[in-house]
Order: structure tokens, then C-alpha cells, then sequence
């Protein structure tokens, strides 16, 4: 820190220029007196005069751009002159890893000078955000833009910042007929998390399990992961011990959003691992953030947990948000040809206790 009074965030400027972002609507970063007018390419109709695409580190770095430019850090998103033959396939032939292989021959690139690191960061996590490819068009006309956005607010946006109950209901489930569904509801995002209450509550710490949104898994039976029978086998377990809640968690592909996890697993088809696919496309291994699940069990009147996961970064993420994991409970599925690899990876890669 140096001294300098601290901005507040404003999470509701965050949810607006996400909100624009997926409606392919410009948005003004600025930050110090700059702005950084940006279009995402994936909801771009046209390239509409811009003279510069801003790109993730890894996007930068399969493209050879990484050598190409001055700034010292390399986590930092990367802004390349836009080619004279700029089109709307084009930018997406430079956004999209997917297509790489389809569109082999680009560039050379010329990379330009950052004016602001913050802003650009914060745009990259705003396409996160809204689900979309983490590339953007840099327009010349601020003027076109939709909403204004600074780092301080993306930084402020945090999905459990102002978290309700808003329904509850009884709802009986297979595993068990004695249960109680419960929605929560925050003013900046969209995602409706909800908790299953399972048994009597009994004093005694309940059994929990986060479990992520995963729509191939949970719903269509994808064996390309093991989700789908975590679900069902945490359901039973939680069942068997008398009392317990199931937090179902809107971060869908470890928090990159349905579309781009399934761009994942369209890189996973060209033999990149799951951590590989994540990284390739601009993203953070897992971007998930556990707090919310912390401020559900709050809303609850829970303080302390038995957590049913492999995942280390769970009983760590709910500590750090103030729940005591008392325990951890493994959760073991056998494997099958087609995730095998994947279970592996997840062992091998990310720590997970299997
Ligand atoms: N990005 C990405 N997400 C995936 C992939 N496979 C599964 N997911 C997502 O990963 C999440 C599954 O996480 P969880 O079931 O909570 O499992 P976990 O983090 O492995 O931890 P535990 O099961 O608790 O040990 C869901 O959001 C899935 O949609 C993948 O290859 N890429
Ligand atoms: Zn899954």
C-alpha cells in the first residue's frame, strides 16, 4: 500500500458491465484518470474500428507474443496492435484456442505497451464473470460504451457480498423423504445458490458437502467426470448420517461457466488435460470461490462442519471464511474408462485426496 486513500468498489457497476459485456455491449474500464473502451469478441458483431485486441497471459503465451513485450510480469493480459485485415473471424481465430487448429497460420502479432495493468486485469476477470472468452476488441470511442466499470469494483463484485434466504420448502428426494429445500438470492448476481437440508438437525456438526454445478454431469449423465454419482453418493451418505446439507453451488466448471468449460473439453478432445484446458483458455485452474458456501451455512445457523470432499481447497476455502471443518470425509467414486484420466489429474495436479 502506498498511502493512498482507498477507492470503494461498487459491486453494482461490476453486474451491470457484465451484464453488458454478454449482451455484446461495449463497457469504458477506467481507472486513474484512463479509460479502456473493450468489446469481448465472443458477442462482437463486428470489429468496429478497434485498433488493438487485449488477450489473457496464456492466450498471449500459445500465441509466441509472451517475448514481445516489456511489462516484467507475466501474469498481466497482453494488447497486440490489431492486424490491417481484421475481421469478426479473425479476432475470433485470435481469441479462441478451439480454433487453433482449424486456423493454424495467424500473425505475426505486434505486441503494444499496457497503459494500465489494473484495468486490464479487471476486464479479463469480467469475461470470467460473464461466462465469456477472456479477449477482447480495444475501441477507440469511450463514448460507445454501455457501462463504466473500475478494477475497485470488480474487485468489490462477490456473489455472496448481500446473500438471503429468499424460498424454502419442503422437498422430499429420493435419498431421503425428510428434507428441506432452501434458495438464496444476492442483489448482484443471478446465480440462485441452494442448500438441501437433510434429517432432523441434531446438535451435532452436520455432514456437508459443496458440490458444483456441473450440467453434463448432474443432469446428463456425463462420464467424462465423476460428479453426477458424487451427487448421489453424498445425498446417501448424508442420508445415513441422520442430518446433513448438500450445498449446491451455481459455479458450473469450477466457476469459468458452462460455455467455457465446454470449450474445455473441446481442448481435452485435442489432448490438453483438464488443468491445461482451463489455463489455455485464459483462466485460473479453478476459479471457484468457497465463501459463499461459508455465508449459506452462516444463513443456516451452522458454525461447524463435517465436510464430505477430496478437495483440500474446500476445507481450506470454509476455514478461511470462518466455518470449522471438524473433519474431512473422503468421497470415493470408482472410475470408468472415460474419466479415469481425468480422476488422475486431479490427484496428480490439483491435491486432491482420492
Ligand atoms: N473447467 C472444467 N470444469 C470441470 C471439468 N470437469 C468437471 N468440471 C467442473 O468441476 C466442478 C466439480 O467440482 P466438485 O464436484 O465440487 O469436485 P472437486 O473440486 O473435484 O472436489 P471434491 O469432489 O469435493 O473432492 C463442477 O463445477 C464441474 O462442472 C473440466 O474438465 N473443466
Ligand atoms: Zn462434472
Amino acid at each position: 500500500m502506498n498511502g493512498a486513500p482507498a477507492i470503494d468498489g461498487d459491486a453494482r457497476r461490476a453486474a451491470l458491465a457484465i451484464d453488458a459485456l454478454r449482451r455484446g455491449w461495449a463497457i469504458n474500464v477506467e481507472h486513474l484518470g484512463q479509460q479502456l473502451c473493450l468489446l469481448p469478441i465472443e458477442t462482437a458483431r463486428d470489429v468496429l474500428g478497434a485498433h488493438a485486441i487485449l488477450l489473457s497471459a496464456s492466450r498471449a503465451a500459445t500465441l509466441k507474443l509472451m517475448n514481445q513485450r516489456a511489462a516484467a510480469d507475466t501474469a498481466l493480459p497482453v494488447m497486440i496492435k490489431a492486424p490491417a485485415d481484421l475481421d469478426i473471424n479473425l479476432a475470433l481465430a485470435v481469441a479462441d484456442p478451439t480454433l487453433d487448429l482449424r486456423y493454424p497460420m495467424k500473425g505475426p502479432f505486434e505486441a503494444l505497451a499496457l497503459a494500465d495493468g489494473p484495468s486490464a486485469a479487471a476486464a479479463i476477470e469480467l469475461a470470467r464473470l460473464a461466462g465469456l472468452l477472456p479477449a477482447f476488441l480495444v475501441l477507440p470511442d469511450s463514448g460507445s460504451a454501455s457501462a463504466t466499470v473500475s478494477p475497485q469494483d470488480v474487485a468489490a463484485f462477490d456473489d455472496s457480498g448481500a446473500l438471503h434466504i429468499a424460498a424454502r420448502a419442503r422437498l422430499p428426494v429420493a435419498a431421503n423423504v425428510d428434507a428441506e429445500i432452501v434458495a438464496f438470492r444476492t442483489d448482484v448476481d443471478a446465480s440462485d445458490h441452494v442448500a438441501l437440508l437433510i434429517g432432523k438437525r441434531d446438535g451435532t456438526p452436520p455432514v456437508v458437502r459443496l458440490h458444483s454445478e456441473c450440467l453434463t454431469g448432474d443432469v446428463l449423465g456425463s462420464l467424462k467426470c465423476d460428479c453426477g454419482p458424487q451427487l448421489h453418493e453424498a445425498l446417501q451418505q448424508i442420508s445415513d448420517a441422520n442430518w446433513g446439507i448438500l450445498l449446491y453451488l451455481r459455479q458450473e466448471g469450477r466457476g469459468i461457466g458452462l460455455i467455457n468449460k465446454l470449450r474445455a473439453y473441446a481442448l481435452q478432445d485435442q489432448g490438453f488435460d483438464t488443468v491445461d484446458a482451463n489455463t489455455r483458455l485464459g483462466f485460473a485452474i479453478d476459479a471457484r470461490d468457497f465463501s459463499v458456501a461459508a455465508r449459506m451455512l452462516e444463513l443456516l445457523g451452522i458454525s461447524n462442519v463435517r465436510l464430505l470432499t477430496n478437495n483440500p481447497e474446500k476445507v481450506e476455502g470454509l476455514r478461511s471464511a470462518g466455518i470449522s471443518v471438524e473433519e474431512r470425509l473422503p468421497l470415493k467414486i470408482a472410475a470408468n474408462p472415460h474419466n479415469a484420466h481425468y480422476l488422475e489429474t486431479k490427484k496428480s495436479r490439483t491435491g486432491h485426496a482420492l
